[in-house]
């Protein structure tokens, strides 16, 4: 947050959270003329949903989708960002909030340089989820809610993980004895209940059918 400003000439610096007389440095080349290079608007499908509602699975199907049409995505998928940037963080409360609050800033920065940034992350809380849409200039944070009941999920359970956190193995694991704050009102909305899902393609298809509307994709 700017808290702030000192004038010594021309120079103007600020203080920005922890960092002081920091200037901001502007370039001729920006997001315009890289969108231009690269046919497409920058912008961010932050997929959210419980673990095992498929959002690494919508996210690489949408990838390939809007790749095999001449679109450059990048993928920012929670559990990858956990192994390298984010290995400092555990799954409390405020480290799940800063994880959020830095995948909101690399997005913003993915968008900015002309992607179509994806990123995939329970991101279980609707302040934290609201605070990275601010970030981004209007209606280029695009939200979908993977809607799949936790029972759905349960049953997926592809890495054991519910089994292990019923059992008393994983402490605060989101849905069992950690909330989940669905989204009220997000750009997309993908419903799946018992036996009744759509193919990663068809949702992929679904979130590609946005983009179009509203001229993510120019030809
Ligand atoms: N306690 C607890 N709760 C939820 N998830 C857990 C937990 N511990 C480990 N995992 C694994 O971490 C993945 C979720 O990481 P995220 O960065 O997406 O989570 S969060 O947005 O910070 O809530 C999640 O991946 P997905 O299953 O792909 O969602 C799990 O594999
Ligand atoms: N639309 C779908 N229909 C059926 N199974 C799916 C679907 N999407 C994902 N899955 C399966 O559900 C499991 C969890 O998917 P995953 O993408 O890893 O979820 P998440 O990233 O939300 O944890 C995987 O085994 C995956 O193959």
């Amino acid at each position: 947050m700017l808290t702030s400003m000192t004038c010594i000439d021309k120079l103007v610096t600020s203080t920005v959270g922890k960092s002081t007389n920091v200037l901001w440095h502007d370039c001729p080349i920006g997001q315009f003329e890289r969108q231009e290079l690269l046919n497409q608007k920058g912008c961010v499908v932050w997929i959210t949903g419980l673990s095992g509602s498929g959002k690494s699975t919508l996210a690489c199907a949408l990838s390939r989708e809007l790749h095999s049409r001449g679109h450059l995505t990048y993928i920012l998928d929670g559990d990858n960002l956990r192994h390298g940037l984010n290995r400092d963080l555990c799954f409390e409360a405020k480290d799940r909030a800063e994880n959020i609050r830095r995948v909101g800033e690399v997005a913003k920065l993915f968008a900015d340089a002309g992607l179509i940034c994806i990123a995939s992350l329970i991101s279980p809380y609707r302040s934290e989820r609201s605070a990275c849409r601010k970030l981004l200039h209007n209606s280029t944070f695009i939200e979908v809610f993977l809607n799949v009941p936790l029972e759905v999920c349960e049953a997926r359970d592809p890495k054991g993980l519910y089994k292990l956190a019923r059992a008393g193995k994983i402490k605060g694991f989101t849905g069992i004895d950690d909330p989940y704050e669905a989204p009220s009102d997000c750009e997309i909305v993908i419903q799946c209940k018992a036996g009744d899902c759509a193919t990663p393609k068809s949702m992929a298809d679904q979130v590609v059918s946005y983009l179009e509307a509203n001229e993510f994709l120019q030809e």
